[in-house]
This record gives C-alpha cells, sequence and structure tokens, in this order.
C-alpha cells in the first residue's frame, strides 16, 4: 500500500516536470522569436537605401565589360591629347617676368579656374607657390580647423593647411573622422584636372621653416607659438573652432610641412550653400537621401538641371578621392555662380573603404554629363594612375600618397563605370546629357 502511494506521489512529480519543462520550451521558443523579429527589424532599418544601392553597384561591378581594363591608346583620344599638353603645361615654362599670379586669376571664368590643358605659365606658377617669399603669416579664421594664411611680397596669398598625419597613416571612423589631410588637398587639385573639373585652386606642397614662421607671424599667431621643451621643436595651435593648446602642430627637424592653396582675390565673392546630399554629421540622425532613393525628385524640384549635373560631378570626384565632407558647396557670384571646389582634406584617409553613399546624387538621379561620361572612360584600364603619376613628379612625388592608395582610384573608378553602366541598364531613356 505505502509502495503504491509513493509511486502515485512520483507519478505526480513526474507529471508536473513534464508540463513545466514544456511550459518552459514553449516561452522560450516564443521569446526567441519575438528577438528574431525584433533582430530582424533593426537589421531592416540598417538596410537602408544607402546598403540597397551599394548592393547593387557591387552585383553590376561583377559584371562589368573586361573592356573596362584595357586603356585607350593616347594617339586615338582627343581627351588623352589634351592632358599630354596639360602635362607639358606643367613644366617651368616661364622665369617669372609675367606676374603669374595675375595671369593665373585672370584667366578664371563661369567654366573653371583653369582650361583643361592648363596655361602655359601653370609649372611656373607651382613653383613660385612653393619658393616665393613669405612676408606675413596670419592665422586664417575661416573654416573650423587649423590654417594659416600666408603672404607674399607681391601681395598674393595662400591657405597653408598644415600636415597632421603621416602619408601612411590610415583614419578609420566615419566617412568624415580625422583632420585634413594636405596630401588629399594636393591630389584633389591634380585629379580634378584628369576628371575634367578644373574647379579646384592651384595647390602645392610647401615646406615652411620655424624661423620663417617666427619672423612673419603675427602678434595673435605668436600667442599661440611656444617651443617643447624636449624636443625643441617649433609648435603653434592657432585659433580655430576645433583648435587647442594640447593640440598642437609641430615642426620636424624644425620643418612644418603642409599644402599652400592658392586663396582667390578677395573681390571674388564665394556664396556658400547648403548642399543637398550633405550629411547630419549626428549618429542618431540619418538625412532623407540615407533612407530615401527617391531623393532626387525632391532636389529636381529645387534645383535646375545643370545644377543637379554638377552635384553629379562633384559626387565622382568626392568617391574617388574618399571625401565624405562636402556638407556645402561654394560658388563665384561673378561667374555666374559656377561651383567651386574648395576643402578637399577630408580625402585620403582610409584606402581599404570605398564610401559608396558618396556616389548617392549618381545612383539616385541616374544621369550624368555625357563629357563626363567620356572623360571617365578615356582613363580606363590603368590609365588614370600613369596620368596622374605623371603630372605628380613633375612638382611634387608619387610618394604623396601610398600604394593602396592608387588601387583605392583604380578600384573607385571602376565602382563609377558600374553604377552609370547600373543606371543605363535601369533606364529607358540615354542618362547621359
Ligand atoms: N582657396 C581659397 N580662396 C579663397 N577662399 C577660400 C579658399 N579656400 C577656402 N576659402 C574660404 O575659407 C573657408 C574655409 O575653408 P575650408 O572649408 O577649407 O576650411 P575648413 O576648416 O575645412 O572648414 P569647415 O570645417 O567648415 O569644412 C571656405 O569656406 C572659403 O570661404
Ligand atoms: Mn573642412
Amino acid at each position: 500500500m505505502i509502495y503504491l502511494r509513493c509511486y502515485f506521489k512520483y507519478y505526480y512529480v513526474l507529471l508536473l516536470s513534464i508540463f513545466l519543462v514544456l511550459c518552459l520550451n514553449i516561452y522560450l521558443v516564443f521569446f526567441f522569436l519575438k528577438e528574431e523579429t525584433s533582430i530582424g527589424k533593426s537589421t531592416l532599418l540598417n538596410y537602408n537605401a544607402s546598403y540597397f544601392a551599394t548592393q547593387n553597384i557591387l552585383n553590376s561591378l561583377s559584371k562589368l565589360d573586361k573592356d573596362y581594363d584595357l586603356p585607350i591608346p593616347t594617339e586615338e583620344s582627343s581627351i588623352l591629347k589634351e592632358l599630354e599638353v596639360l602635362l607639358s603645361n606643367l613644366k617651368l615654362k616661364f622665369n617669372g617676368d609675367i606676374d603669374l599670379f595675375n595671369a593665373t586669376i585672370n584667366i578664371m571664368n563661369k567654366d573653371g579656374l583653369m582650361p583643361l590643358y592648363g596655361t602655359p605659365y601653370l609649372g611656373s606658377t607651382i613653383n613660385l607657390l612653393k619658393t616665393s617669399e613669405i612676408i606675413k603669416t596670419y592665422n586664417a579664421l575661416k573654416g573650423t580647423q587649423l590654417k594659416l594664411l600666408l603672404m607674399f611680397k607681391n601681395n598674393q596669398e595662400v591657405l597653408f593647411k598644415p600636415k597632421w598625419y603621416s602619408e601612411s597613416k590610415i583614419i578609420y571612423g566615419d566617412v568624415y573622422a580625422g583632420k585634413d589631410r594636405y596630401n588629399g588637398e594636393i591630389m584633389a587639385f591634380y585629379i580634378s584636372l584628369i576628371l575634367g573639373f578644373p574647379r579646384v585652386p592651384i595647390v602645392v606642397k610647401r615646406i615652411l621653416d620655424s624661423t620663417e614662421i617666427h619672423k612673419t607671424a603675427n602678434i595673435g599667431l605668436k600667442k599661440t607659438m611656444y617651443i617643447n621643451s624636449t624636443t625643441k621643436e617649433m609648435c603653434l595651435y592657432g585659433k580655430c573652432f576645433y583648435c587647442k593648446r594640447e593640440d598642437p602642430v609641430c615642426t620636424k627637424s624644425e620643418r612644418l610641412e603642409g599644402a599652400a592653396i592658392f586663396h582667390l582675390p578677395p573681390y571674388m565673392k564665394l556664396k556658400q550653400r547648403l548642399h543637398p546630399w550633405r550629411r547630419t554629421y549626428n549618429e542618431n540622425k540619418t538625412a532623407r537621401w540615407e533612407t530615401d532613393n527617391n531623393f532626387c525628385t525632391y532636389v529636381k524640384a529645387t534645383f535646375d538641371s545643370e545644377r543637379i549635373l554638377d552635384f553629379i560631378d562633384i559626387c565622382i570626384f568626392d568617391f574617388i578621392i574618399g571625401n565624405g565632407d562636402r556638407h556645402r558647396y561654394e560658388v563665384i557670384e561673378q561667374f555666374n555662380n559656377t561651383i567651386i571646389l574648395i576643402d578637399n582634406g577630408k580625402s585620403f584617409g582610409n584606402p581599404y573603404k570605398d564610401h559608396t553613399d558618396i556616389l548617392a546624387p549618381l545612383y539616385q538621379c541616374c544621369i550624368i554629363r555625357q563629357k563626363t561620361w567620356e572623360r571617365l572612360k578615356s582613363i580606363k584600364g590603368g590609365t588614370f594612375t600613369n596620368v596622374l603619376q605623371n603630372m605628380l613628379v613633375i612638382h611634387e612625388t608619387i610618394s604623396l600618397i601610398t600604394l593602396p592608395h592608387y588601387n583605392a582610384l583604380e578600384r573607385r573608378l571602376k565602382l563609377v563605370y558600374a553604377t552609370v553602366t547600373m543606371c543605363q541598364n535601369q533606364s529607358n531613356e540615354s542618362i547621359f546629357k
């Protein structure tokens, strides 16, 4: 009898345990299902318009015609012949007996800052920018990052953006992370000419020595200069939004390297405008273009078609140099509000990353200027790097950027071909304007 009662007791306990295990299982199944859907949801949020566009571009790249790997012989392309003229114009031809800076300014017009083949005095002007005696050095108070304004004897000014990083430094993080890359400013000048956008003022590498800076600095700048007691090098932190005493630039072996940018004369009125495809610069906020691939429809209602084609030219340039910081664009009032490309310092950050979303104006509007397309095609198959390096050796050095950056330029050029091909395949009418 006792055995029987015990047996029943265990039987109930067993049943109860099975019931509890079942309940737990049902709970767990529901719990994970719920988690799955919430994971699904948050992932879906990240699969935004830029994500889908990138996938489509990569897909188009995988099917890209092999012909894009083959260069065009120079004699078969008027664009390449024109680039040869530019190359020759980059060489020294004048000894400064003409007013080179004035001539550089006088050639600027609504089509850009110089003709695409350059000018016969381009090389000499570059040389003058690299060597002219500096008579005054100020802290330029424009923009948010540290910049100096150097004045030459004839009152011509250049903006000097100092070197913060070594050429091999890779900048991780957001597309706009880090400080200005002086070499990016110089590269952008040459690349703009190759791509057919002569809208970057001349930029050269310039090396200042500490005596020169000290001798010419004005009082305001001098107040932010000091000698590092350990290294005995001269440091300066300047005055600007991001300038901090504990974050100075210092000379190395008494030399300060940087980019010297031809300063446009003050009578040329630059107007800053907000770029419709700008980023929010806020991690928690996405811009409309980042989630809506129909964003171009909205832009078309606000801007005329030539301006939209400008945005598309610019985004190709920015994508290739890796600049995702074009929050504003600037126009010259006198020249029919023509666009100029200044502030290219946030380029050449990470050669292993292609920020495809910089191409949003191109893949969202799916149009491109015929002449831009012809130009891009003419430098295929390695010609881009060849021409670029041939130009750089004249006044700078090809080691201004590292090999991975050259690879990135070629890779991104092909991504542009893939994007245009994708647009062509999607559209019933011609995308070339
Ligand atoms: N070559 C130039 N000639 C004339 N003005 C210039 C030139 N380069 C820059 N400027 C003026 O100086 C301003 C600041 O320059 P830049 O944008 O390069 O600085 P920044 O510190 O990077 O600014 P931000 O942080 O706003 O991007 C420009 O908006 C422009 O008005
Ligand atoms: Mn900037």
